[in-house]
């Protein structure tokens, strides 16, 4: 009898500096997705994800990454795509393990790690194959694993309660605006964006598996005909009320120019994915435009919005 195709995993340890370079690393060498540990423990923890309890966000110095890859997927093949994708980031290829692993045992380390998770009043994110906890607030609904972006990670995790906090006045706090998701992952915050009330949004990636996720998930939560998914090329000559980019330090810097130009006048910039000590800096790349208003810092990462002028 042949055995069952067993999924790939790569397994590294990091630092919290390294955390977010790193998840990006897999993602871009072909990951499906990639989970959080805390090393400290990790032999016994083994694959639990220490989830943030409702509203908030953890993050530990010691941190292991587990990329998942395709059943399909060939050692020598991977060893490639990680050295390429290190190459593009111009970051050395750190140490890491491969292993493989059962399918039974991947499908039960996303189940039990994927919680539904509160952010704000009336807003959710829960598992497709859960019980909603509060079947009358507004739940996104995601497959556990797929693309960056279930809520987990801290930096949406930010973005995410940036959006719900509202949801204890109205459940469509932003009705009315159009919305932009730059660097989409798996489209969470556009889809949060429409489920809470806006009326358009645009989700642009330069991630090809990133844009077909996405699409999945706005399909799943009955939002696809509201949704626009490309490459960034898709928003070029687009301003809207609202753009939210929870990316990486440096694209957002690079992308400065852009970004400007996709806010317009009296809308607002929601960027994340940056450290307590980048704040700073960006605000001054931005701040010809915009006047931004308090950031929020969380364990060293920051949340900062703007109001284009
Ligand atoms: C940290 S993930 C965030 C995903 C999702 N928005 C979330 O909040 O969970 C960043 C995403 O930005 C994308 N990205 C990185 N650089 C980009 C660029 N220059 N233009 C568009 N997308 C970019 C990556 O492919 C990745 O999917």
């Amino acid at each position: 009898m042949t055995a069952a195709p067993e999924w790939l995993e790569i397994t590294l340890k990091t630092s919290r500096d390294e955390v977010e370079t790193l998840e990006n690393w897999l993602f871009k060498s072909g990951a499906l997705s990639v989970t959080l540990l805390d090393s400290v423990d990790d032999e016994e923890l083994s694959h639990a994800v220490l989830e943030p309890v409702p509203g908030e966000v953890r993050l530990w110095d010691d941190i292991t990454l587990v990329g998942l890859y395709a059943r399909e997927t060939l050692l020598d093949e991977l060893h490639d795509a990680l050295h390429l994708a290190a190459a593009m980031l111009e970051i050395a290829v750190p140490a890491f393990t491969a292993s493989r692993l059962q399918e039974r045992e991947w499908e039960r380390t996303w189940m039990d790690t994927f919680k539904p998770m509160q952010f704000g009043e009336h807003f959710w994110i829960c598992p497709t194959e859960q019980e909603a906890p509060d079947p009358s607030a507004i739940n996104l609904r995601l497959d556990p694993g797929m693309a960056f972006g279930t809520g987990t990670h801290a930096t949406t995790a930010q973005c995410l309660a940036w959006m719900g906090a509202e949801t204890a006045r109205t459940l469509r706090p932003l009705e009315g605006c159009r919305v932009i998701d730059y660097g989409c992952g798996s489209g969470v915050l556009a889809i949060a964006a429409l489920l809470l009330g806006a009326e358009r949004a645009w989700a642009v990636d330069i991630d090809p598996q990133a844009l077909s996720a996405t699409r999945d998930n706005a399909r799943q939560n009955g939002v696809l005909d509201k949704l626009e998914v490309g490459m960034p090329e898709l928003v070029n000559d687009l301003s809207v009320e609202l753009v939210l980019a929870n990316i990486l330090f440096k694209p957002l810097m690079d992308l400065a120019d852009t970004l400007t130009a996709s806010v317009k006048p009296g809308g607002r910039l929601v960027v994340s994915g940056i450290l307590r000590e980048q704040m700073e800096p960006l605000r001054e790349r931005y701040s010809e435009h915009f006047e931004f208003e308090p950031g929020q810092d969380q364990d060293g990462w920051a949340l900062m919005t703007a109001i284009r002028r």
